[in-house]
């Protein structure tokens, strides 16, 4: 946690000492009415790959556009009261994550539980016939995603190895000369033929396990933030890399944006200076780069793009914002090793090995008071309380409009906890008993007081964000609950 905090000031510091340097300048950026705007993208931003909707079959379009439909008038969508610097922030755009069974998603502080697709050994009732299809048409465009990534990374190995072989295909320095040095130019190119993408991490990085859609309605936020370094206009999404995704691996984004009669016509585009502001663009740049032009590449309705490769880590993104509503659906292959309920499930039967439960008298007793093992213990009651249970209490019942899958799960997890109060409860008793030897009890309160420090200051910290006037306003009311014994 204080790691992350001292990470973030740092972070926070250069993007103040940036904008400093910047004083009232804007910094250049290129879009599709500059003359430099496609040189750009294949120099710079040759990882970032736009698949216009023609390219895809009206079928898929149909489905998917009726799919996001489905879920707005069914009120999926909600706004995610995340954490960023410490303070609670409402996100602009309204979401759901649906993905592979048991499978979540943490951004921000925060951990999405994915409303399941169909999937083959799972039986999964959805709340209508409606949702239920809508899941299984993500789910078809996760595949084709899939699909298409493996496609456009062979692709962009081939056209850099030709590249290679004749370095007269270059897209060099004299197209940018007051905005680019030399030494920036073919470093896109080359970091990718480095690191080659063998066929198995193909595989890997394109094996999309949950896709986050996001949804907003422009009109409806009064207030959106304005592009800070470019003057790119008003922002749906701020700059970021996307978190939490396994290393290297490509994101697939299809969005819609719908035609709403109510939207004023846009002036002459001739009269335009920079983007359009009807339009809805994604914005790119290189991280920590001023010299580089940036990028904002206008999507229209059915337009689907990819990161490829570490687009992701060396580029950061940003949404800027149109004036129509707009759907996007944004595949991930989300870096699970801790974000599963198989793995959680997993952790508690370790914890609750050294738990044993007296038949007679239903009196718990702990099998072994040994320090590591003790430690062990409330370090997964932390898990399991902060990382899912408080997580999923606090987005209250939004899991319940689609599907009751969760429902049973996060009560066994609850049930888990419960016997893990207890067994905290049973090893302060020990530590307390006349006859524990000094050096014993010093023992078990070396080992586990860091974890118990650290659940006290969580649990107020969770206590103030849902009696927080944010927390409060949620669409779905977070549950305060805490259950009996904490009170
Ligand atoms: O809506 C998009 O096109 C991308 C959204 C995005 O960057 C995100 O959700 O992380
Ligand atoms: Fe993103």
């Amino acid at each position: 946690m204080k790691r992350n905090g001292s990470r973030e000031k740092e972070k926070e510091a250069k993007k103040q000492r940036l904008l400093e340097q910047l004083g009232d300048r804007w910094l250049p950026y290129l879009t599709s009415h500059d003359t430099d705007f496609h040189q750009l993208w294949r120099t710079k931003y040759s990882k970032f790959i736009l698949k216009e909707a023609s390219e895809v079959s009206e079928e898929l379009h149909q489905e998917i556009q009726q799919a996001f439909v489905n879920l707005l008038e069914h009120g999926c969508f909600f706004q995610d009261l995340v954490r960023i610097k410490g303070k609670d922030v409402l996100t602009p755009v309204s979401r759901i994550l649906i993905g592979n069974p048991g499978y979540t998603y943490k951004y921000l502080n925060t951990r999405l539980f994915a409303i399941p697709w169909p999937t083959e050994g799972h039986e999964i009732q959805y709340i209508n016939e409606k949702i239920s299809a809508a899941c299984e048409a993500l789910n078809k465009l996760n595949s084709y995603f899939h699909d298409e990534a493996i496609v456009a990374l062979q692709k962009y190995n081939n056209l850099q190895a030709k590249k290679l072989e004749s370095p007269s295909v270059s897209d060099t320095e004299q197209d940018f000369p007051g905005l680019m040095k030399k030494e920036y130019i073919l470093e896109d190119q080359r970091s990718f033929h480095s690191h080659g993408t063998q066929c198995a991490n193909l595989e890997s990085r394109t094996s999309y396990n949950v896709t986050l859609i996001n949804y907003m309605d422009p009109p409806k936020m009064f207030y959106l933030k304005q592009e800070p370094y470019f003057g790119m206009g008003k922002m749906a999404v701020s700059w970021h890399h996307d978190e939490n995704l396994v290393e290297r691996s490509t994101v697939a984004v299809y969005n819609y944006s719908y035609k709403d009669p109510l939207v004023p016509k846009m002036k002459d585009k001739e009269d335009l200076k920079g983007r359009d502001p009807a339009i809805w663009h994604i914005g790119l740049k290189i991280a920590w780069d001023i010299k580089t032009p940036g990028l904002a590449v206008p999507l229209y309705p059915g337009d689907s793009y990819f990161m490829l490769d570490d687009l992701n880590m060396t580029h950061q993104h940003c949404v800027l914002s149109g004036l129509q509503p707009r759907f996007s659906s944004t595949h991930r292959v989300a870096e699970s090793s801790t974000g599963t309920l198989e793995y959680i499930f997993a952790r508690c039967q370790v914890a609750l090995q050294n738990s044993e439960k007296k038949t007679d008298s239903g009196i718990i007793i702990l099998k072994s008071l040994e320090g590591t093992l003790i430690e062990q213990v409330e370090k997964i009651h932390n898990e399991v309380e902060f990382e899912w249970l408080r997580q999923f209490w606090f987005q209250g019942n939004r899991y319940r409009k689609c599907s009751n899958w969760w429902h049973q799960p996060m009560m066994k997890l609850e049930d888990f906890w419960k016997e893990m109060e207890v067994m905290t409860h049973v090893v302060l008793c020990e530590a307390r008993k006349v006859e524990c030897p000094v050096e014993k009890r010093h023992e078990i309160i070396n080992y586990i007081l860091p974890s118990l420090t650290e659940r006290q200051e969580l649990r107020k910290e969770w206590i103030a964000r849902c009696q927080s006037h944010l927390g409060q306003g949620l669409t779905s009311r977070p549950e305060t609950r805490v259950p009996s014994i904490l009170e």
